[in-house]
């Protein structure tokens, strides 16, 4: 087994790196500067020189409010990008595993969306990341589009490193209560994506043809408001000594934190399909937000 990983800077993929590395698994890491994920020829050769047996794709456009204001660019890595390398994976008959996000939905149910419930963007980094899915559904019969959301690590950018600045910078802060979701740690996605690889290159090696392709949820084993979520960064990092005061944080109304991009009221995704499948558990996000907290 070789993966090849794109997006090697980001959160997610700076834990692959980590986790490849830990687990002494074969790998190529690309980071934007090695390649950009629509540059065919040059993958093309980093595939055929490193026998490269499966495709990650941790690349991404991600500012979800900045995408409103340059759609184009969305367009070309969410979209043109995907379909690049579902291009190749159908190219060289290897699998492609691909990220996708819970903002495809709309967030009008009421109960945990699973993988065939009708999507339903809010806004255009949505939009392009389900336009992805449609690319890669389209272009490669080998796919794992593993949908997750609201993810956390110790790396890049995220909701509790914006949290724990803000923290230090205001005794008040004002977060949304009414939009709910399952927050995911990105150590614990790529430890899913890793043994989703190892699992398709195993069942390929023994003929096993009906692999278990398509499209899957992976995200948090608990629900809460971008306000529950806060609190708990904030109780664990006291407790941890990594906050020396807790700020005042007011449970607030959508519209009363206004953005460019509408998201989702309600994206808890149901990961019961990627459980029964590939024995992947849901991220227990509460338990490692303490390790997190201690690396940041
Ligand atoms: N963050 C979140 O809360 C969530 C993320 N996801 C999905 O998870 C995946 C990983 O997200 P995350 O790790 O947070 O994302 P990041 O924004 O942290 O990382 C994305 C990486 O992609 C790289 N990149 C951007 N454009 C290109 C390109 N054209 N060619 C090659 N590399 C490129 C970026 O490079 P550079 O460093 O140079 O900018 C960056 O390192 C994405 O598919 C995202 O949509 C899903 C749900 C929630
Ligand atoms: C900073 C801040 C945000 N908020 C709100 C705004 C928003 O509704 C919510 C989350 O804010 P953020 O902008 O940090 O998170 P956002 O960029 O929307 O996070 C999303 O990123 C993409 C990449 C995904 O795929 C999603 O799963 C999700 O994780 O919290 C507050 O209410 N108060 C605050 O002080």
């Amino acid at each position: 087994m070789h993966l090849l990983v794109t997006g090697a800077n980001g959160q997610l993929g700076q834990c692959l790196a980590d986790q490849l590395r830990a687990q002494a698994i074969p790998h190529t890491l690309l980071t934007r500067q090695d390649a950009d994920i629509n540059d065919t020829v040059v993958l093309e050769k980093i595939i055929a020189n490193n026998g490269v047996t499966a495709i990650i794709n941790a690349a991404a456009y991600t500012a979800v409010d900045k995408a409103e204001s340059e759609p184009e660019l969305a367009q070309r890595i969410n979209v043109d990008g995907p379909t690049a390398l579902a291009k190749l994976s159908a190219r060289f008959d290897i699998p492609l595993l691909h990220v996708s996000t819970d903002y495809v939905f709309d967030g009008n149910q009421q109960t945990p969306y699973i993988e065939t419930d009708a999507t339903g963007p809010t806004g255009v980094y949505g939009q392009t990341k389900l336009d992805g899915e449609l690319a890669i559904q389209r272009h490669a019969t080998k796919y794992i589009i593993m949908r997750t959301a609201w993810v956390f690590s110790e790396y890049g950018n995220n909701f509790l490193k914006t949290m724990l600045r803000l923290a230090k910078e205001r005794d008040v802060l004002g977060v949304v209560a009414d939009q709910v979701g399952c927050p995911t740690y990105a150590g614990d996605i790529a430890q899913a994506l890793i043994s989703v690889a190892r699992q398709l290159h195993e069942r390929e090696k023994q003929g096993l043809a009906e692999a278990r392709y398509g499209i899957y949820h992976y995200a948090g084993d608990e629900a809460v408001s971008w306000h529950g979520f806060a609190m708990a960064i904030f109780e664990e990092a006291h407790q941890r000594g990594a906050l020396t005061n807790i700020p005042v944080v007011n449970a607030i109304a959508t519209q009363y934190y206004p953005t460019p991009a509408k998201r989702p009221v309600y994206s808890v995704l149901s990961t019961v399909k990627l459980s029964h499948d590939y024995g992947v558990d849901a991220s227990d996000w509460r338990a490692v937000l303490s390790g997190v907290l201690l690396k940041n």
